[in-house]
């Protein structure tokens, strides 16, 4: 993310700081005419799984496409570590189920960024799709269709896809959402060893089990820091208490 705004600054590389892969200052973002983020300061460690958090309508997946680079801050400043596009996967319910792929070729979409839609993948592209494949633990799925697979394999698809794309940050919108528990906890337990891989791992979620075995978490209540830093420290029951109340008095 090299562009520069008018009030607000994205930047890249290395201007972080030690043990930050993005450091958000003062940030503000939202859509024309509906500021939604306001003044948001926190880091985003390096080579951790941060958990976004917060009621719906809170701001986490309008900070996941700040951090994508979809929506583009209003004022403040981004700055992150890394010269790789981020990898966006997205919630599994905005991609149509009876889409008539296999899961390699699904997998093989996360290519698409560097090859181009049109052109053959090479040696090393149907290598890296491999072992995307494998690292999510579904290289024997890889002849079936998207449509036939239950959702924690589907879920586990799309992760394979962002992975290919061979990102050092990977952003997922609502990974465990729909899973039972145990298709979640199996979810949540990959994202915490994609990082030994290299990878810095941001998610939104409602899922408080995923959110609390994540490094770091941000709390968000209605567009602003309710407070960020380790789980067990930010997600007490007083604090989700209050920023719930605040939501259910606003209606969301
Ligand atoms: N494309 C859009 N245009 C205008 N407003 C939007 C758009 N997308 C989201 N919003 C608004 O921005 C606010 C934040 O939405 P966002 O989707 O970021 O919240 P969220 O915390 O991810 O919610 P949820 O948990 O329901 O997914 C909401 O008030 C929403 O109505």
């Amino acid at each position: 993310m090299k562009i520069m705004f008018n009030k607000s600054r994205v930047s890249s590389p290395a201007s972080t700081g030690r043990g930050a892969h993005v450091r958000l200052t003062g940030l503000c973002a939202g859509y024309p005419g509906r500021p939604v983020l306001r003044q948001l300061t926190a880091d985003i460690p390096a080579l951790a799984v941060t958990a976004l958090v917060g009621p719906n309508g809170s701001g986490k997946s309008t900070l996941l496409g700040v951090l994508a680079g979809v929506i583009r801050p209003t004022s403040g400043d981004l700055r992150r570590d890394g010269e790789r596009p981020p990898a966006f996967v997205p919630q599994r319910g905005a991609v149509a189920d009876a889409l008539p792929l296999t899961v390699r070729q699904a997998v093989e979409m996360g290519r698409w960024g560097e090859r181009g839609p049109w052109r053959g993948l090479n040696r090393r592209d149907r290598l890296i799709v491999d072992s995307a494949l494998d690292r999510l633990g579904i290289g024997d799925l890889a002849g079936r269709q998207l449509g036939e697979l239950s959702g924690g394999q589907r879920q586990r698809a799309l992760i394979a896809q962002g992975l290919a794309q061979r990102s050092d940050l990977l952003l997922l919108d609502e990974p465990t959402t729909g899973l039972d528990p145990q298709a979640g906890g199996r979810i949540t337990a990959i994202l915490t060893e994609l990082v030994a891989d290299g990878v810095t791992v941001v998610h939104a979620t409602h899922d408080l089990a995923a959110a609390r075995s994540a490094e770091a978490c941000l709390l968000l209540r209605e567009g602003t820091l309710a407070g960020h830093g380790r789980p067990d420290r930010v997600l007490t029951t007083s604090a989700l208490a209050e920023v719930w109340a605040v939501a259910g008095h606003a209606g969301t």
